[in-house]
């Protein structure tokens, strides 16, 4: 039994949360996804219902009328409009659900009826696949049934972390965006591959599959990455030499400047 459910502005990120959530099996008949109402949006619309077979509409207040769970998946700066739209046609007892980076669920509260639950999550694009991570944090009104439901709607997606919000800016930059840190270090393995003399098919497969595996092995195993990486590393063998060019260049302290850089700006987003 599923519940009705609005994704409103079903861009990258409402699109991976209902692929995730249909892919496991929620009813796509209880779903109704809300685009833009613009030439992009219906084009946008067209491509949500074929790929998913979910309803589509423009009118975000109608799209909540009925539903149980509404995922608010625009962008920050379009979430107080959407709140506005919304506000008064919500069904009594509705979960509020945000994805925006940034916004807190204060900011949110102030712009609902008086009560509203509302809960703020982060997730991650592997959603779509089944194999992101979400963290969730309660709004003032939340209480643990409504968070249960959200992880509920959510299990399809992949893991479901609940966190304090103080900590969802950190989430953000490490989790919900870390997507892209990884993609950045397939691809430059993959050229590297390359550059070192291998064709480019077999370059991209070898990078995918090596970053799936080590990533993999330290989840299956358990053990801690350093320990790993210490197994693979042979004294005065090859990968000691590459090891020490990425300390050279400071790998660790670029990915730590990254994430820190990555939170300040989900702070400023929250505005
Ligand atoms: N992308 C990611 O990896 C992640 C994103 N997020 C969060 O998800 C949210 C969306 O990001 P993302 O999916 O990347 O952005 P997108 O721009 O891909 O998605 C937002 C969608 O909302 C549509 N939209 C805007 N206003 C309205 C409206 N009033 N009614 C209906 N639809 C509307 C936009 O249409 P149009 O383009 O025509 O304006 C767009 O299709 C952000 O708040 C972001 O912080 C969170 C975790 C990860
Ligand atoms: O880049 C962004 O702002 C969003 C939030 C996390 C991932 N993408």
């Amino acid at each position: 039994m599923t519940e009705r459910v609005a994704i409103l502005g079903t861009g990258n990120m409402g699109e991976a949360v209902l692929a995730g959530a249909i892919g496991a099996g929620w009813s796509p008949g209880e779903v109704t996804a809300t685009v833009r109402a613009s030439e992009h949006g219906a084009a946008r619309g067209a491509a949500l219902r074929e790929r998913h077979g979910v309803a589509t509409t423009t009118d975000n207040a109608a799209a909540v009328t009925d539903a149980a769970l509404v995922v608010v998946a625009v962008k920050p700066k379009d979430v107080p409009a959407v709140l506005d739209e919304i506000a008064r046609v919500l069904s009594p007892g509705a979960v509020v659900v945000s994805v925006a980076a940034g916004v807190t669920t204060a900011a949110m509260e102030a712009r609902l009826r008086p009560g509203t639950p509302v809960v703020r999550t982060m997730p991650n694009t592997p959603a779509q696949i089944g194999a992101g991570i979400t963290a969730i944090a309660p709004g003032a009104a939340a209480d643990d049934t409504h968070l249960a439901l959200v992880e509920r709607f959510l299990a399809g997606t992949g893991d479901v972390v609940r966190v304090a919000e103080k900590d969802l800016d950190a989430v953000t930059a490490l989790s919900g965006g870390g997507p892209a840190y990884v993609f950045t270090v397939i691809d430059a393995l993959a050229e590297a591959g390359v550059h070192a003399g291998l064709k480019r098919d077999v370059a991209s497969r070898l990078a995918k599959q090596t970053v799936l595996g080590a990533a993999r092995l330290a989840v299956e195993t358990g053990d801690h990455p350093a320990i790993l990486r210490e197994r693979v590393t042979s004294p005065g063998g090859t990968t000691a030499a590459g090891l020490r060019v990425l300390e050279d260049r400071a790998v660790r302290a670029a990915f730590l400047a990254a994430v820190d850089a990555a939170r300040d700006r989900s702070v400023q987003l929250g505005g």
